[in-house]
């Protein structure tokens, strides 16, 4: 059987970064960008005031205090976006705003709370130092300078970033477009009647949900029956629209195992079985040009195999770096028993806290392949080596965190 690492590499070298794009800001949330970003002009672009309340020269009120007030003129009133033309000397004080631009010849900023609020002249109350705030240009990026780095991913942060140093678009690379699509004549959509043998179709949701969770946009195409004709035309159907393809069910050693049947005509996708519990029958490959994943249609092999495998592809189509789910180390908060020899287990479990208040990590009870209500209640994976079969509470093990 193959190793979890051969299937990872060989899954990775069937996709590349999707060509950056430039798109307007609010659509690049999400995006990995695709270029440094530099500063055109200092930000901020002018001395200004951090603060409502006077700018003045910081010498002039030295000796201010509750007893000592300083009586200052009034000669200037200045607002946020004031085009920057005031001056004042030693002696005088303009009201200022919070942003607005500091007159030429003050050095300080005194609170409107420090004084009595004067318009045409202002009492002073308490001293201050120069530079008081003050919000001095380039104090946050100096113009020239680097703000954002190709590979950064686009939150709200980076938004506020590019607009701020006046940018309208960003180049990215879009959001991997995920087409998903279920296979199994027992399949019925949630919300109509079930028949006997039927159930109500689950993995779909559940990768379109995985996709969507690992910053993608992905499309759930409801599914196609176990006729190969109608996976082959449900494939020409999504594959324009698609970066890559992921498909559940049908993969198997069963009489009706359609993904494989359709797929094998194509000649592009292999069939294979990976060393690993759940998830042992995987397919993958492209058609036309598209990548495709055939998972498991067990729903907790589906989800498992979602996280191996196709999680560090949509990275790289991302252009991010093709990292799978978040690693750590934890204590066996009871024992495992019964993983298969041979084959890499990735246990449900949950975290938890051990009695030195350190993490510690729990089996879940059902871990069976179609357990889906316990894998709901897990938050980590606990991955057992092929070699063992046992392992006693308190060993420590690798830990995969679920998002
Ligand atoms: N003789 C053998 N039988 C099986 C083997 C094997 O090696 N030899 N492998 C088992 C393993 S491991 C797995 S995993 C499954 C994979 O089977 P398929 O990918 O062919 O999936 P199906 O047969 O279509 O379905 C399996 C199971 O999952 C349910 N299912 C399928 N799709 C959905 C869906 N969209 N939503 C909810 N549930 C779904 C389906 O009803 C079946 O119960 O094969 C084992 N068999
Ligand atoms: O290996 Mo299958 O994926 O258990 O249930």
């Amino acid at each position: 059987m193959k190793s979890v690492e051969q299937h990872t590499t060989d899954l990775l070298d069937l996709v590349e970064p999707l060509e950056p794009i430039r798109i307007e800001l609010l659509r690049a949330q999400g995006g990995v960008l695709a270029e440094d970003v530099t500063a055109p002009v200092s930000l901020p672009q002018f001395d200004n005031s951090a603060m409502d309340g006077y700018a003045l020269v910081a010498a002039d009120i030295a000796g201010a205090g509750a007893d000592t007030p300083v009586r200052l003129p009034v000669v200037a009133d200045i607002a946020a976006g004031d085009p920057g033309t005031h001056a004042i000397r030693t002696g005088m004080c303009a009201r200022i705003m919070t942003g607005a631009p500091m007159p030429a010849g003050a050095d300080a900023v005194v609170p409107v709370e420090w004084t009595d609020g004067g318009v045409a002249e202002v009492l002073i109350s308490r001293p201050a130092k120069a530079g008081n705030a003050v919000r001095p240009a380039g104090g946050d990026v100096e113009k020239g300078a680097g703000v954002l780095r190709s590979g950064a991913h686009i939150g709200p942060a980076e938004i506020a970033v590019l607009a701020a140093v006046g940018h309208p678009d960003a180049l990215v690379h879009p959001r991997p477009r995920v087409a998903v699509l279920s296979t199994g004549e027992e399949l019925v959509e949630p919300g109509t009647p079930i028949g006997p043998g039927q159930i109500w179709e689950s993995n779909g949701y559940m990768l379109t949900a995985a996709a969507i969770d690992a910053g993608c946009a992905a499309f759930r195409h409801g599914f196609t029956g176990d006729d190969p004709s109608t996976v082959l035309a449900t494939l020409g159907d999504v594959l324009p629209h698609a970066d890559i393809v992921v498909t559940t069910g049908g993969v198997s050693m069963g009489a009706y195992d359609v993904v494989k049947e359709a797929l094998t005509q194509l000649g592009t996708v292999r069939f294979e079985q990976v060393a690993v519990q759940p998830g042992k029958p995987q397919g993958a490959g492209t058609v036309h040009g598209t990548p495709i994943v055939t998972l498991p249609g067990n729903p907790v092999s589906s989800f498992v195999s979602f996280h191996l495998f196709v999680r560090p592809m949509l990275a790289k189509l991302s252009g991010r770096a093709p990292e799978g789910l978040p690693a750590l180390r934890a204590p066996l908060a009871a024992p495992v028993r019964d993983s298969p020899q041979g084959r890499r287990s990735y246990l449900r479990a949950q975290l938890e806290y051990a009695a030195d208040g350190g993490l510690a990590v729990r089996p879940v009870a059902r871990q069976g392949s179609h357990q889906l209500a316990a894998l709901a209640s897990a938050d980590a994976l606990i991955v057992v080596d092929e070699a063992a079969t046992e392992l006693p509470a308190g060993r420590v093990v690798d830990v995969l965190r679920l998002p």
